[in-house]
Protein backbone atom coordinates (compact mmCIF):
# COMPACT_ATOMS: atom_id res chain seq x y z
CA UNK A 1 0.00 0.00 0.00
CA UNK A 2 1.28 3.58 -0.64
CA UNK A 3 2.95 4.83 2.72
CA UNK A 4 1.20 8.13 3.84
CA UNK A 5 4.38 8.86 4.63
CA UNK A 6 5.33 9.43 0.60
CA UNK A 7 2.17 11.32 0.24
CA UNK A 8 3.23 14.63 0.17
CA UNK A 9 5.81 17.50 -0.26
CA UNK A 10 8.10 19.78 1.59
CA UNK A 11 10.77 22.33 0.61
CA UNK A 12 13.06 24.08 3.34
CA UNK A 13 11.16 27.59 1.78
CA UNK A 14 7.90 26.71 2.79
CA UNK A 15 6.12 29.05 4.64
CA UNK A 16 2.94 28.49 7.03
CA UNK A 17 0.61 31.68 7.19
CA UNK A 18 -0.74 32.53 10.45
CA UNK A 19 -2.23 35.83 10.48
CA UNK A 20 0.69 38.34 8.99
CA UNK A 21 3.38 36.13 10.35
CA UNK A 22 5.71 34.22 8.81
CA UNK A 23 8.25 31.36 9.77
CA UNK A 24 10.58 30.21 7.56
CA UNK A 25 10.36 26.61 9.31
CA UNK A 26 7.61 23.86 9.42
CA UNK A 27 5.42 25.24 12.39
CA UNK A 28 2.25 23.74 11.77
CA UNK A 29 0.22 23.17 14.63
CA UNK A 30 -0.67 19.97 15.47
CA UNK A 31 -4.98 18.93 14.46
CA UNK A 32 -5.92 17.64 17.85
CA UNK A 33 -6.88 14.13 17.03
CA UNK A 34 -3.75 13.59 15.08
CA UNK A 35 -0.35 13.17 15.59
CA UNK A 36 2.63 15.07 13.47
CA UNK A 37 2.49 14.80 10.06
CA UNK A 38 5.50 13.77 7.92
CA UNK A 39 8.33 15.98 8.24
CA UNK A 40 7.93 16.68 4.51
CA UNK A 41 11.38 18.39 3.93
CA UNK A 42 13.61 17.42 0.84
CA UNK A 43 16.49 19.12 -0.55
CA UNK A 44 16.06 22.15 -2.24
CA UNK A 45 18.67 21.44 -4.34
CA UNK A 46 17.65 18.58 -6.05
CA UNK A 47 14.69 19.86 -6.72
CA UNK A 48 16.09 22.51 -8.73
CA UNK A 49 18.16 20.17 -11.12
CA UNK A 50 14.41 19.68 -12.69
CA UNK A 51 16.44 18.07 -15.75
CA UNK A 52 18.15 15.14 -14.51
CA UNK A 53 21.86 16.47 -14.40
CA UNK A 54 23.49 13.87 -16.29
CA UNK A 55 27.00 15.28 -14.79
CA UNK A 56 25.45 13.09 -11.65
CA UNK A 57 24.12 10.77 -13.65
CA UNK A 58 21.57 9.10 -11.36
CA UNK A 59 19.90 11.96 -9.42
CA UNK A 60 15.95 11.72 -9.96
CA UNK A 61 15.28 9.84 -6.64
CA UNK A 62 11.27 9.12 -8.14
CA UNK A 63 10.09 10.28 -4.65
CA UNK A 64 6.35 11.81 -4.87
CA UNK A 65 7.64 15.40 -3.97
CA UNK A 66 9.85 15.27 -7.18
CA UNK A 67 6.82 14.05 -9.15
CA UNK A 68 4.63 16.19 -7.84
CA UNK A 69 6.59 19.38 -8.62
CA UNK A 70 6.50 18.58 -12.01
CA UNK A 71 3.44 18.54 -12.31
CA UNK A 72 2.31 21.04 -10.66
CA UNK A 73 4.47 23.57 -13.03
CA UNK A 74 2.88 21.22 -15.85
CA UNK A 75 -0.35 22.87 -14.61
CA UNK A 76 0.73 25.79 -13.74
CA UNK A 77 2.40 26.66 -17.55
CA UNK A 78 -0.67 25.23 -18.88
CA UNK A 79 -3.40 27.16 -17.06
CA UNK A 80 -0.83 30.32 -17.87
CA UNK A 81 -1.13 31.16 -14.34
CA UNK A 82 0.42 34.19 -12.63
CA UNK A 83 1.05 33.76 -9.31
CA UNK A 84 0.13 35.95 -6.50
CA UNK A 85 1.74 35.12 -3.03
CA UNK A 86 -0.04 37.73 -1.20
CA UNK A 87 -3.92 36.35 -2.34
CA UNK A 88 -3.36 33.19 -0.56
CA UNK A 89 -5.43 32.39 2.02
CA UNK A 90 -4.42 31.86 5.90
CA UNK A 91 -4.03 28.40 7.14
CA UNK A 92 -5.91 26.40 7.99
CA UNK A 93 -8.41 27.80 5.45
CA UNK A 94 -11.38 25.52 4.06
CA UNK A 95 -11.69 26.74 0.01
CA UNK A 96 -13.59 25.44 -2.64
CA UNK A 97 -11.27 24.29 -5.42
CA UNK A 98 -12.00 23.33 -9.17
CA UNK A 99 -9.67 20.52 -10.08
CA UNK A 100 -8.33 20.36 -13.65
CA UNK A 101 -5.55 17.23 -13.55
CA UNK A 102 -5.10 14.58 -11.92
CA UNK A 103 -1.46 14.45 -11.17
CA UNK A 104 0.99 11.13 -11.45
CA UNK A 105 0.79 10.96 -7.36
CA UNK A 106 -3.08 10.36 -7.19
CA UNK A 107 -4.31 13.52 -6.11
CA UNK A 108 -6.40 16.00 -8.08
CA UNK A 109 -4.73 19.31 -8.91
CA UNK A 110 -6.81 22.20 -8.84
CA UNK A 111 -7.35 26.00 -8.31
CA UNK A 112 -8.93 27.88 -5.48
CA UNK A 113 -12.87 29.02 -7.34
CA UNK A 114 -13.14 33.34 -7.02
CA UNK A 115 -9.64 33.48 -6.25
CA UNK A 116 -6.95 34.94 -9.07
CA UNK A 117 -3.97 33.80 -6.65
CA UNK A 118 -2.37 31.81 -9.67
CA UNK A 119 -1.73 29.21 -6.99
CA UNK A 120 -2.38 25.17 -7.17
CA UNK A 121 -3.76 23.19 -4.53
CA UNK A 122 -3.43 19.58 -4.40
CA UNK A 123 -6.94 17.62 -2.97
CA UNK A 124 -6.49 13.54 -2.57
CA UNK A 125 -9.73 12.02 -3.50
CA UNK A 126 -10.85 14.30 -6.34
CA UNK A 127 -11.32 13.98 -10.28
CA UNK A 128 -10.63 16.12 -12.86
CA UNK A 129 -14.06 18.56 -13.06
CA UNK A 130 -15.23 18.30 -9.59
CA UNK A 131 -15.53 21.12 -7.51
CA UNK A 132 -14.79 20.26 -3.64
CA UNK A 133 -14.32 21.76 -0.47
CA UNK A 134 -10.93 21.44 0.78
CA UNK A 135 -9.00 22.00 3.90
CA UNK A 136 -5.72 23.84 2.88
CA UNK A 137 -3.09 22.91 5.61
CA UNK A 138 0.05 23.94 4.24
CA UNK A 139 1.81 26.23 1.66
CA UNK A 140 4.56 25.46 -0.30
CA UNK A 141 4.60 29.06 -1.73
CA UNK A 142 8.47 28.49 -3.45
CA UNK A 143 6.53 25.41 -5.89
CA UNK A 144 3.39 27.75 -6.08
CA UNK A 145 1.18 25.19 -4.66
CA UNK A 146 -0.43 24.15 -1.39
CA UNK A 147 -1.86 21.33 0.24
CA UNK A 148 -5.65 20.47 1.56
CA UNK A 149 -7.71 17.54 3.27
CA UNK A 150 -10.51 16.47 0.83
CA UNK A 151 -14.20 17.32 2.79
CA UNK A 152 -16.50 17.06 0.49
CA UNK A 153 -17.64 17.41 -3.21
CA UNK A 154 -19.87 20.57 -4.04
CA UNK A 155 -20.03 19.93 -7.88
CA UNK A 156 -19.03 16.23 -8.96
CA UNK A 157 -17.16 15.21 -12.19
CA UNK A 158 -19.01 13.43 -15.04
CA UNK A 159 -16.11 11.09 -14.73
CA UNK A 160 -17.12 10.61 -10.95
CA UNK A 161 -18.92 7.37 -9.71
CA UNK A 162 -20.05 7.29 -6.43
CA UNK A 163 -21.65 3.90 -6.69
CA UNK A 164 -18.39 2.31 -7.65
CA UNK A 165 -16.78 3.00 -4.19
CA UNK A 166 -17.19 -0.23 -2.92
CA UNK A 167 -15.02 0.01 0.73
CA UNK A 168 -16.47 2.09 3.31
CA UNK A 169 -12.80 3.74 4.64
CA UNK A 170 -12.44 4.73 0.85
CA UNK A 171 -11.26 8.84 1.11
CA UNK A 172 -10.33 8.21 4.81
CA UNK A 173 -7.74 5.36 4.11
CA UNK A 174 -4.53 6.40 2.78
CA UNK A 175 -4.56 2.76 0.71
CA UNK A 176 -6.66 3.48 -2.29
CA UNK A 177 -7.19 6.68 -4.27
CA UNK A 178 -9.13 5.70 -7.32
CA UNK A 179 -12.57 3.85 -5.76
CA UNK A 180 -15.01 6.52 -7.18
CA UNK A 181 -13.32 6.29 -10.72
CA UNK A 182 -14.24 3.69 -13.83
CA UNK A 183 -11.36 1.14 -14.54
CA UNK A 184 -11.29 2.62 -18.19
CA UNK A 185 -10.08 5.62 -16.35
CA UNK A 186 -7.79 4.61 -14.09
CA UNK A 187 -5.78 2.80 -16.77
CA UNK A 188 -5.97 5.63 -18.94
CA UNK A 189 -4.70 7.82 -16.07
CA UNK A 190 -1.61 5.09 -15.50
CA UNK A 191 -1.00 5.55 -19.38
CA UNK A 192 -0.10 9.13 -18.38
CA UNK A 193 1.78 8.53 -15.65
CA UNK A 194 4.04 6.53 -17.37
CA UNK A 195 4.23 9.31 -20.56
CA UNK A 196 4.73 11.83 -18.01
CA UNK A 197 7.63 9.97 -16.07
CA UNK A 198 9.45 9.51 -19.45
CA UNK A 199 8.98 13.22 -19.84
CA UNK A 200 9.85 14.58 -17.31
CA UNK A 201 12.23 12.51 -15.27
CA UNK A 202 14.59 10.20 -18.61
CA UNK A 203 15.92 13.32 -19.94
CA UNK A 204 15.21 11.79 -23.25
CA UNK A 205 14.00 13.46 -26.24
CA UNK A 206 10.58 13.29 -27.09
CA UNK A 207 11.22 11.27 -30.60
CA UNK A 208 13.66 8.54 -28.42
CA UNK A 209 10.99 7.40 -26.30
CA UNK A 210 8.34 5.61 -28.52
CA UNK A 211 4.43 5.48 -27.65
CA UNK A 212 3.62 4.38 -24.54
CA UNK A 213 1.18 1.43 -24.93
CA UNK A 214 -2.25 1.01 -23.53
CA UNK A 215 -2.41 0.09 -20.30
CA UNK A 216 -2.37 -3.79 -19.30
CA UNK A 217 -5.50 -3.93 -16.45
CA UNK A 218 -5.77 -6.69 -14.00
CA UNK A 219 -8.16 -9.69 -14.45
CA UNK A 220 -9.33 -8.94 -10.72
CA UNK A 221 -10.54 -4.55 -10.25
CA UNK A 222 -10.78 -5.86 -6.50
CA UNK A 223 -10.10 -8.46 -4.48
CA UNK A 224 -6.83 -8.91 -5.74
CA UNK A 225 -3.80 -8.12 -3.04
CA UNK A 226 -2.43 -11.52 -1.95
CA UNK A 227 -0.62 -9.86 1.48
CA UNK A 228 -1.67 -7.05 3.05
CA UNK A 229 -0.26 -5.79 6.64
CA UNK A 230 -2.62 -3.79 9.11
CA UNK A 231 -0.92 -2.58 11.82
CA UNK A 232 -1.50 -1.28 15.40
CA UNK A 233 0.12 1.61 17.36
CA UNK A 234 1.61 0.89 21.13
CA UNK A 235 -0.22 2.03 24.29
CA UNK A 236 -0.14 5.52 25.16
CA UNK A 237 3.60 6.40 26.09
CA UNK A 238 4.40 2.81 24.90
CA UNK A 239 7.16 4.36 23.23
CA UNK A 240 8.67 6.25 25.96
CA UNK A 241 8.64 2.87 28.09
CA UNK A 242 9.84 0.24 26.23
CA UNK A 243 10.28 -1.84 29.23
CA UNK A 244 13.65 -1.02 30.17
CA UNK A 245 12.74 1.56 32.82
CA UNK A 246 10.80 -1.49 34.21
CA UNK A 247 7.53 0.03 33.48
CA UNK A 248 5.06 -1.57 30.93
CA UNK A 249 2.16 0.04 29.54
CA UNK A 250 -0.62 -1.94 28.38
CA UNK A 251 -3.70 -1.34 26.37
CA UNK A 252 -7.02 -0.34 28.10
CA UNK A 253 -9.04 -1.17 24.98
CA UNK A 254 -8.36 -3.00 21.86
CA UNK A 255 -6.44 -0.23 19.32
CA UNK A 256 -7.59 0.37 15.82
CA UNK A 257 -6.26 -1.97 13.38
CA UNK A 258 -5.52 -1.07 10.44
CA UNK A 259 -3.51 1.32 8.49
CA UNK A 260 -3.09 5.13 8.33
CA UNK A 261 -5.30 7.98 8.13
CA UNK A 262 -4.79 9.97 4.62
CA UNK A 263 -1.90 12.49 5.07
CA UNK A 264 -1.39 11.47 8.71
CA UNK A 265 0.51 9.26 10.96
CA UNK A 266 -3.07 8.20 12.59
CA UNK A 267 -3.88 4.54 12.33
CA UNK A 268 -7.46 4.08 11.70
CA UNK A 269 -9.46 1.10 12.05
CA UNK A 270 -10.32 -1.41 8.98
CA UNK A 271 -12.36 -4.03 9.71
CA UNK A 272 -11.85 -5.19 6.20
CA UNK A 273 -10.27 -4.13 3.34
CA UNK A 274 -11.80 -5.04 -0.34
CA UNK A 275 -8.88 -5.32 -2.67
CA UNK A 276 -8.17 -8.25 -0.60
CA UNK A 277 -8.33 -11.67 -1.67
CA UNK A 278 -11.34 -13.02 0.26
CA UNK A 279 -8.08 -15.96 2.11
CA UNK A 280 -6.60 -12.46 2.80
CA UNK A 281 -10.24 -10.76 4.16
CA UNK A 282 -10.92 -13.82 5.96
CA UNK A 283 -7.63 -13.87 7.55
CA UNK A 284 -8.16 -10.64 8.42
CA UNK A 285 -11.53 -11.51 10.54
CA UNK A 286 -8.84 -13.64 11.94
CA UNK A 287 -6.49 -11.85 13.03
CA UNK A 288 -7.76 -9.02 14.69
CA UNK A 289 -9.92 -11.13 16.62
CA UNK A 290 -7.38 -13.17 18.16
CA UNK A 291 -5.26 -9.47 18.81
CA UNK A 292 -8.22 -8.19 20.82
CA UNK A 293 -8.50 -11.56 23.08
CA UNK A 294 -5.11 -11.13 23.80
CA UNK A 295 -4.69 -7.63 23.76
CA UNK A 296 -3.79 -7.76 27.81
CA UNK A 297 -0.46 -9.49 26.08
CA UNK A 298 0.57 -6.94 24.32
CA UNK A 299 2.53 -4.11 25.57
CA UNK A 300 4.01 -2.47 21.69
CA UNK A 301 2.46 -1.81 18.40
CA UNK A 302 2.52 -4.65 16.12
CA UNK A 303 2.53 -5.24 12.18
CA UNK A 304 -0.19 -8.00 11.22
CA UNK A 305 0.83 -10.36 8.30
CA UNK A 306 -1.76 -11.62 5.93
CA UNK A 307 -0.60 -13.59 2.89
CA UNK A 308 -2.23 -15.54 0.86
CA UNK A 309 -1.27 -19.09 0.07
CA UNK A 310 -2.68 -21.84 -2.47
CA UNK A 311 -2.96 -25.60 -2.19
CA UNK A 312 -3.87 -27.06 -5.24
CA UNK A 313 -5.46 -30.44 -5.71
CA UNK A 314 -6.60 -32.62 -8.28
CA UNK A 315 -10.23 -32.31 -8.39
CA UNK A 316 -10.68 -35.98 -8.19
CA UNK A 317 -8.90 -36.49 -5.15
CA UNK A 318 -11.16 -33.14 -3.05
CA UNK A 319 -13.12 -33.94 -0.61
CA UNK A 320 -13.80 -30.76 1.32
CA UNK A 321 -12.68 -32.24 5.11
CA UNK A 322 -15.47 -31.42 8.21
CA UNK A 323 -12.55 -30.27 10.05
CA UNK A 324 -11.75 -27.94 7.18
CA UNK A 325 -10.74 -24.21 8.29
CA UNK A 326 -13.89 -22.35 7.96
CA UNK A 327 -11.57 -19.49 6.56
CA UNK A 328 -10.80 -21.47 3.23
CA UNK A 329 -11.67 -20.45 0.13
CA UNK A 330 -12.08 -22.67 -2.39
CA UNK A 331 -12.02 -22.14 -6.36
CA UNK A 332 -13.54 -24.34 -8.96
CA UNK A 333 -9.86 -24.28 -11.56
CA UNK A 334 -11.07 -26.51 -14.11
CA UNK A 335 -9.27 -30.38 -13.48
CA UNK A 336 -8.42 -28.57 -10.11
CA UNK A 337 -9.37 -27.18 -7.17
CA UNK A 338 -7.39 -24.48 -5.50
CA UNK A 339 -8.12 -24.10 -1.27
CA UNK A 340 -6.87 -20.18 -0.38
CA UNK A 341 -5.72 -19.69 3.22
CA UNK A 342 -3.95 -17.45 5.18
CA UNK A 343 -0.71 -17.43 6.39
CA UNK A 344 0.20 -14.94 9.42
CA UNK A 345 3.56 -16.22 10.78
CA UNK A 346 6.36 -14.83 8.75
CA UNK A 347 8.74 -17.82 8.21
CA UNK A 348 6.04 -20.44 7.60
CA UNK A 349 5.81 -21.10 3.72
CA UNK A 350 3.05 -19.40 1.45
CA UNK A 351 2.51 -21.21 -1.93
CA UNK A 352 1.18 -19.38 -5.29
CA UNK A 353 0.78 -20.73 -8.71
CA UNK A 354 1.20 -18.67 -11.59
CA UNK A 355 -0.11 -20.76 -14.67
CA UNK A 356 1.21 -24.23 -13.63
CA UNK A 357 4.64 -22.36 -12.09
CA UNK A 358 4.45 -23.40 -8.29
CA UNK A 359 6.40 -20.69 -6.10
CA UNK A 360 6.87 -21.37 -2.31
CA UNK A 361 8.27 -18.52 0.08
CA UNK A 362 8.55 -17.86 2.96
CA UNK A 363 5.22 -15.48 4.16
CA UNK A 364 6.95 -12.58 4.66
CA UNK A 365 9.11 -12.78 1.95
CA UNK A 366 8.74 -10.56 -1.09
CA UNK A 367 6.96 -11.76 -4.32
CA UNK A 368 4.22 -9.92 -6.39
CA UNK A 369 1.17 -9.16 -4.76
CA UNK A 370 -1.66 -9.73 -7.52
CA UNK A 371 -1.56 -13.29 -8.40
CA UNK A 372 -4.04 -13.09 -11.08
CA UNK A 373 -2.32 -10.24 -12.84
CA UNK A 374 0.85 -12.55 -13.38
CA UNK A 375 -0.02 -14.85 -15.76
CA UNK A 376 -0.65 -12.27 -18.40
CA UNK A 377 2.36 -10.12 -17.27
CA UNK A 378 4.61 -13.16 -17.26
CA UNK A 379 3.51 -13.91 -20.65
CA UNK A 380 4.01 -10.52 -22.07
CA UNK A 381 7.64 -10.75 -20.74
CA UNK A 382 8.04 -14.21 -22.74
CA UNK A 383 6.66 -12.23 -25.66
CA UNK A 384 9.10 -9.57 -25.68
CA UNK A 385 12.51 -11.05 -24.57
CA UNK A 386 13.50 -11.66 -27.81
CA UNK A 387 13.45 -9.44 -30.75
CA UNK A 388 10.75 -10.21 -33.90
CA UNK A 389 13.91 -11.36 -36.06
CA UNK A 390 13.99 -15.04 -36.05
CA UNK A 391 18.17 -15.08 -36.30
CA UNK A 392 18.44 -13.32 -33.59
CA UNK A 393 20.93 -15.81 -31.33
CA UNK A 394 19.80 -15.41 -27.90
CA UNK A 395 20.23 -18.36 -25.71
CA UNK A 396 20.93 -16.90 -22.41
CA UNK A 397 19.32 -14.79 -19.73
CA UNK A 398 20.49 -12.76 -17.05
CA UNK A 399 17.78 -12.18 -14.12
CA UNK A 400 19.37 -9.33 -11.97
CA UNK A 401 16.92 -8.92 -8.74
CA UNK A 402 15.57 -12.17 -9.15
CA UNK A 403 13.96 -12.25 -6.02
CA UNK A 404 12.76 -15.79 -5.37
CA UNK A 405 12.93 -17.06 -9.44
CA UNK A 406 9.64 -15.40 -10.73
CA UNK A 407 11.16 -14.43 -13.82
CA UNK A 408 14.25 -16.66 -14.19
CA UNK A 409 11.50 -19.74 -13.68
CA UNK A 410 8.78 -18.53 -15.72
CA UNK A 411 11.63 -17.55 -18.76
CA UNK A 412 13.71 -20.85 -18.33
CA UNK A 413 12.36 -22.80 -21.09
CA UNK A 414 13.36 -20.38 -23.77
CA UNK A 415 17.06 -20.28 -22.90
CA UNK A 416 19.99 -22.74 -22.59
CA UNK A 417 20.72 -21.02 -19.55
CA UNK A 418 19.32 -18.72 -16.92
CA UNK A 419 21.10 -17.17 -14.07
CA UNK A 420 18.85 -15.34 -11.81
CA UNK A 421 20.96 -13.02 -8.98
CA UNK A 422 19.74 -11.45 -5.94
CA UNK A 423 21.74 -9.65 -3.22
CA UNK A 424 19.15 -11.67 -0.33
CA UNK A 425 20.91 -15.09 0.68
CA UNK A 426 17.25 -16.08 1.46
CA UNK A 427 15.70 -15.09 -2.01
CA UNK A 428 18.12 -17.15 -3.61
CA UNK A 429 17.66 -19.95 -1.34
CA UNK A 430 13.42 -20.01 -1.80
CA UNK A 431 14.51 -19.13 -6.01
CA UNK A 432 16.43 -22.57 -5.48
CA UNK A 433 14.12 -24.65 -4.07
CA UNK A 434 11.52 -22.99 -6.57
CA UNK A 435 13.68 -23.89 -9.24
CA UNK A 436 13.51 -27.89 -7.94
CA UNK A 437 9.58 -27.53 -7.69
CA UNK A 438 9.24 -26.98 -11.14
CA UNK A 439 12.09 -29.49 -12.47
CA UNK A 440 14.69 -27.23 -13.68
CA UNK A 441 18.28 -28.20 -13.24
CA UNK A 442 20.99 -26.27 -12.36
CA UNK A 443 22.17 -26.52 -16.01
CA UNK A 444 19.31 -24.45 -17.13
CA UNK A 445 18.25 -22.06 -14.30
CA UNK A 446 20.98 -21.49 -11.88
CA UNK A 447 20.61 -18.40 -8.96
CA UNK A 448 23.40 -16.77 -7.08
CA UNK A 449 23.51 -14.67 -4.25
CA UNK A 450 24.99 -11.40 -4.87
CA UNK A 451 25.20 -7.65 -5.31
CA UNK A 452 23.87 -6.84 -9.21
CA UNK A 453 26.40 -3.65 -9.33
CA UNK A 454 28.85 -5.88 -8.93
CA UNK A 455 27.40 -8.89 -11.38
CA UNK A 456 28.94 -8.32 -14.76
CA UNK A 457 32.48 -8.81 -14.57
CA UNK A 458 32.59 -12.59 -13.76
CA UNK A 459 30.28 -13.11 -16.79
CA UNK A 460 31.05 -15.21 -18.83
CA UNK A 461 27.83 -15.53 -20.92
CA UNK A 462 28.71 -13.52 -24.42
CA UNK A 463 26.88 -10.88 -24.47
CA UNK A 464 25.83 -11.17 -28.02
CA UNK A 465 23.74 -13.86 -27.04
CA UNK A 466 22.21 -11.97 -23.67
CA UNK A 467 19.12 -10.76 -22.43
CA UNK A 468 19.19 -9.09 -19.03
CA UNK A 469 16.04 -8.91 -17.22
CA UNK A 470 16.13 -6.11 -14.44
CA UNK A 471 13.68 -5.73 -11.87
CA UNK A 472 14.90 -3.12 -9.31
CA UNK A 473 13.51 -2.01 -6.02
CA UNK A 474 11.39 1.15 -6.16
CA UNK A 475 14.67 3.42 -6.18
CA UNK A 476 15.84 2.06 -9.42
CA UNK A 477 19.46 1.05 -9.84
CA UNK A 478 22.64 2.31 -9.14
CA UNK A 479 25.66 3.86 -10.88
CA UNK A 480 27.65 0.90 -10.31
CA UNK A 481 25.43 -1.29 -11.81
CA UNK A 482 24.25 0.65 -14.80
CA UNK A 483 27.87 1.51 -15.82
CA UNK A 484 28.55 -2.54 -15.87
CA UNK A 485 24.98 -3.11 -17.65
CA UNK A 486 26.15 -0.66 -20.09
CA UNK A 487 29.84 -1.84 -20.31
CA UNK A 488 28.77 -5.82 -20.28
CA UNK A 489 26.78 -5.34 -24.14
CA UNK A 490 23.90 -7.41 -23.58
CA UNK A 491 22.22 -8.06 -26.64
CA UNK A 492 18.67 -6.75 -25.07
CA UNK A 493 17.00 -5.39 -21.82
CA UNK A 494 13.97 -5.31 -20.65
CA UNK A 495 13.57 -3.50 -17.54
CA UNK A 496 10.39 -4.28 -14.91
CA UNK A 497 9.56 -1.58 -12.51
CA UNK A 498 7.53 -0.57 -9.76
CA UNK A 499 8.67 3.07 -9.98
CA UNK A 500 8.14 4.57 -13.39
CA UNK A 501 10.19 7.61 -12.53
CA UNK A 502 13.22 6.09 -11.42
CA UNK A 503 12.88 3.52 -14.35
CA UNK A 504 13.09 6.71 -16.73
CA UNK A 505 15.88 8.01 -15.37
CA UNK A 506 17.95 4.93 -15.69
CA UNK A 507 16.31 4.31 -19.15
CA UNK A 508 17.99 8.00 -19.81
CA UNK A 509 21.16 6.73 -19.19
CA UNK A 510 20.71 3.35 -21.56
CA UNK A 511 19.84 5.45 -24.25
CA UNK A 512 21.93 8.54 -24.25
CA UNK A 513 24.98 7.26 -22.57
CA UNK A 514 27.42 7.12 -19.34
CA UNK A 515 29.89 9.52 -19.36
CA UNK A 516 33.39 8.32 -20.24
CA UNK A 517 31.63 4.89 -21.42
CA UNK A 518 31.38 3.66 -25.34
CA UNK A 519 30.46 6.63 -27.24
CA UNK A 520 30.24 8.80 -24.33
CA UNK A 521 27.11 11.07 -23.29
CA UNK A 522 24.58 12.93 -25.39
CA UNK A 523 20.98 13.00 -27.21
CA UNK A 524 21.19 9.10 -28.68
CA UNK A 525 24.99 8.40 -27.58
CA UNK A 526 23.72 5.42 -25.39
CA UNK A 527 23.91 2.16 -27.04
CA UNK A 528 20.29 1.28 -26.12
CA UNK A 529 17.50 2.01 -28.50
CA UNK A 530 13.86 1.83 -26.28
CA UNK A 531 11.80 0.02 -28.51
CA UNK A 532 8.47 -0.52 -25.98
CA UNK A 533 7.17 0.55 -23.02
CA UNK A 534 4.28 0.15 -21.20
CA UNK A 535 2.16 -0.15 -17.85
CA UNK A 536 0.36 -2.70 -16.08
CA UNK A 537 -1.60 -2.60 -13.42
CA UNK A 538 -0.71 -4.75 -10.26
CA UNK A 539 -3.20 -2.36 -7.88
CA UNK A 540 -6.37 -1.07 -9.08
CA UNK A 541 -7.91 1.50 -6.96
CA UNK A 542 -4.63 2.67 -6.16
CA UNK A 543 -2.10 5.91 -7.96
CA UNK A 544 0.37 2.99 -8.89
CA UNK A 545 1.42 1.62 -11.53
CA UNK A 546 3.87 -0.78 -12.40
CA UNK A 547 6.08 -0.52 -16.24
CA UNK A 548 7.88 -2.57 -18.68
CA UNK A 549 10.50 -1.20 -20.70
CA UNK A 550 12.64 -3.28 -23.45
CA UNK A 551 15.98 -2.04 -24.88
CA UNK A 552 17.35 -3.22 -28.10
CA UNK A 553 21.34 -2.82 -28.61
CA UNK A 554 21.85 -0.89 -31.43
CA UNK A 555 22.97 -2.91 -34.52
CA UNK A 556 25.83 -0.40 -35.79
CA UNK A 557 28.92 1.60 -33.94
CA UNK A 558 30.94 -0.78 -31.34
CA UNK A 559 31.15 -3.94 -33.29
CA UNK A 560 32.34 -5.81 -30.38
CA UNK A 561 29.27 -8.68 -30.07
CA UNK A 562 31.45 -11.02 -31.12
C1 LIG B 1 11.03 -5.64 -6.85
S1 LIG B 1 11.86 -7.03 -6.20
C2 LIG B 1 11.80 -8.09 -7.60
C3 LIG B 1 11.94 -9.56 -7.33
C4 LIG B 1 11.54 -10.50 -8.47
N1 LIG B 1 11.93 -10.03 -9.76
C5 LIG B 1 10.06 -10.78 -8.43
O1 LIG B 1 9.32 -10.24 -9.27
O2 LIG B 1 9.61 -11.54 -7.57
C6 LIG B 1 13.50 -6.43 -6.14
C7 LIG B 1 14.54 -7.42 -5.70
O3 LIG B 1 15.82 -6.78 -5.81
C8 LIG B 1 16.65 -7.31 -4.79
N2 LIG B 1 17.79 -6.37 -4.67
C9 LIG B 1 17.82 -5.15 -4.08
N3 LIG B 1 19.04 -4.59 -4.22
C10 LIG B 1 19.79 -5.46 -4.93
C11 LIG B 1 21.14 -5.44 -5.39
N4 LIG B 1 21.95 -4.41 -5.15
N5 LIG B 1 21.59 -6.50 -6.08
C12 LIG B 1 20.78 -7.58 -6.34
N6 LIG B 1 19.49 -7.64 -5.91
C13 LIG B 1 19.00 -6.61 -5.21
C14 LIG B 1 15.74 -7.43 -3.60
O4 LIG B 1 16.26 -8.38 -2.68
C15 LIG B 1 14.43 -7.91 -4.28
O5 LIG B 1 14.33 -9.31 -4.28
Amino acid sequence: MASPAAEAAADATSVERTGQKRHAVDETPLRSEEAPRESYRFKTKKLKNRRPDKSKILTTTGRVEEVLVQDVKALFDKLNLEHKETELPELPAEIQVSIQELSSTGEGLGIQVGSDSGHIYTVPFTVPGDTVKARVFKHYIGYKYSMADFLEVTSPSPDRDESLVKCQYFATCSGCQFQMLPYSYQLEHKKSIVEKAYKNFSGLRPEMVPAVGDTIGSPLEYGYRTKLTPHFDGPPDSRRSDGRNGIKRSFNEVPPIGFMKKGTKVTIDIEDCPIGTDAVRNGNKRERKRVADKISKYHKGATLLLRESTERIPKADFEVSKEDDADAVIEDRGDHIHRKTCVTNPNDKSTEYVDDFKFVNPAGAFFQNNNSILPIFTQYIREHIFPSTPDHGITNLIDAYSGSGLFTITLSSLFESSLGVDISASSILSANTNATLNRLPESSAYFIAADAGQLFSAIKAPPAKTVVMIDPPRKGCDEAFIKQLIEYKATRIVYVSCNVHTQARDIGVLVDGFPGVDGGFGPGNGSYILESLRGFDFFPQTGHVESVAVLQRKRRVWNDQK
